[in-house]
């Protein structure tokens, strides 16, 4: 592909999908969205003007490109100079869908996916033509969160990162190239790193989930927004750091596989918000309330730490 890219396709359209698209169009490029289910069409259509006005409040106004939904893969990757692949995080259904799309396209389509950790090695291995291939993983809610990893497999072109970093920049996004193609990338190790341990907190009855929330979200989590974990060390002090890594770092979960508590929830259903029960159960409404607050409390702070509030 040459060129800016003015035009993409999104298949899938689950949390991540809806919020993808407004922001593509926002940020001026035109957008065929589809997913196989029709609720799910059904449900990113309901949503859309939901994150534009999510836009609007971050103060990303402006006119949208066109956004259009459709039930039919060939009609949704049509004249795409990008298919943004958004469904689920499985290599066998991934990989299945590239097949698809590599029949319907030309070689210099890109194609890219928002998988959160699958090295992009793995997902482009069978592709006719890898080299055209990317990961382009966003941060959820993805119409709120302004960074974008890009990262490239062993056979992605460098013009394909090129293209694909310019889009994410044009759109009004931070790009971080990730040098490595690295299971789980950069966000989702630290973040799962987190996850793990947090977990492990709680299992061992060393917090309450509500404390433990509230200890990450006013203390590391606040303070991270501002000074990085790298730049964090600088104002902790390397002797401090150095002092309690020594008993500390030992003492963390290094747990292999899945906390018990998550697979029990999972094979009870228990998704979270998407299944109204998760972690914790959440009454009728309770959701849609839940969704529109944090996404309130976001952009406030995202205003704030832009110094546009
Ligand atoms: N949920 C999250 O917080 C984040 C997820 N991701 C990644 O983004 C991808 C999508 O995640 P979610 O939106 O959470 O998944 P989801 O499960 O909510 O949605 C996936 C959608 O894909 C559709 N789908 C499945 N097979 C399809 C096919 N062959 N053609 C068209 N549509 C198809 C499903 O009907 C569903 O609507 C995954 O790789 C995930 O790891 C990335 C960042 C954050
Ligand atoms: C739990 C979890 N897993 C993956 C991702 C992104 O890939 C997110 C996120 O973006 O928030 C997440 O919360």
């Amino acid at each position: 592909m040459s060129g800016a890219v003015t035009r993409a396709a999104l298949v899938g359209l689950g949390t991540m999908g809806p919020g993808i698209a407004a922001a593509l169009g926002r940020g001026g490029v035109a957008v065929t969205a589809t997913d196989t289910l029709p609720t799910a069409l059904e449900r990113a259509e309901a949503m859309l003007p939901i994150a534009r006005g999510a836009l609007d409040a971050l103060g990303r106004t402006g006119e949208d490109a066109a956004v259009r939904f459709t039930p039919s893969l060939a009609e949704a990757v049509e004249g795409a100079d990008i298919v943004i692949e958004n469904v689920p995080e499985d290599v066998a259904i991934k990989t299945a869908l590239y097949g698809a799309i590599e029949a319907l396209v030309p070689p210099e389509t890109l194609i890219v996916s928002d998988t959160s950790g699958i090295p992009i090695s793995d997902l482009q291995v069978g592709l006719a033509h890898p080299e055209r291939m990317a990961g382009m993983h966003w941060s959820n809610p993805p119409h709120i969160v302004p960074m974008i990893e890009v990262i490239g497999g062993k056979a992605t072109a460098p013009a394909t990162l090129a293209a694909v970093s310019a889009l994410v920049s044009a759109i009004g996004y931070l790009p971080v190239r990730v040098k490595k193609d690295v299971p789980g990338f950069v966000e989702n190790r630290i973040l799962y790193a987190i996850m793990r341990e947090a977990l492990d907190l709680v299992d061992a009855g060393v917090v309450e989930a509500d404390a433990l929330d509230t200890c990450v979200s006013w203390g590391i989590g606040y303070k991270l927004a501002v000074v990085g974990p790298m730049a964090l060390l600088d104002m902790a002090g390397l002797d401090i750091y150095r002092s309690v890594a020594s008993f500390l770092n030992k003492e963390l979960s290094d747990r292999k596989d899945v906390a018990p508590l998550i697979e029990e929830r999972f094979a009870a259903g228990k998704l979270g918000l998407k299944t109204e029960e998760g972690l914790k159960a959440y009454a009728s409404g309770e959701v849609a309330r839940l969704t529109g607050e944090r996404a309130k409390r976001l952009i406030a702070v995202r205003r704030a730490l832009e110094g546009t509030a």
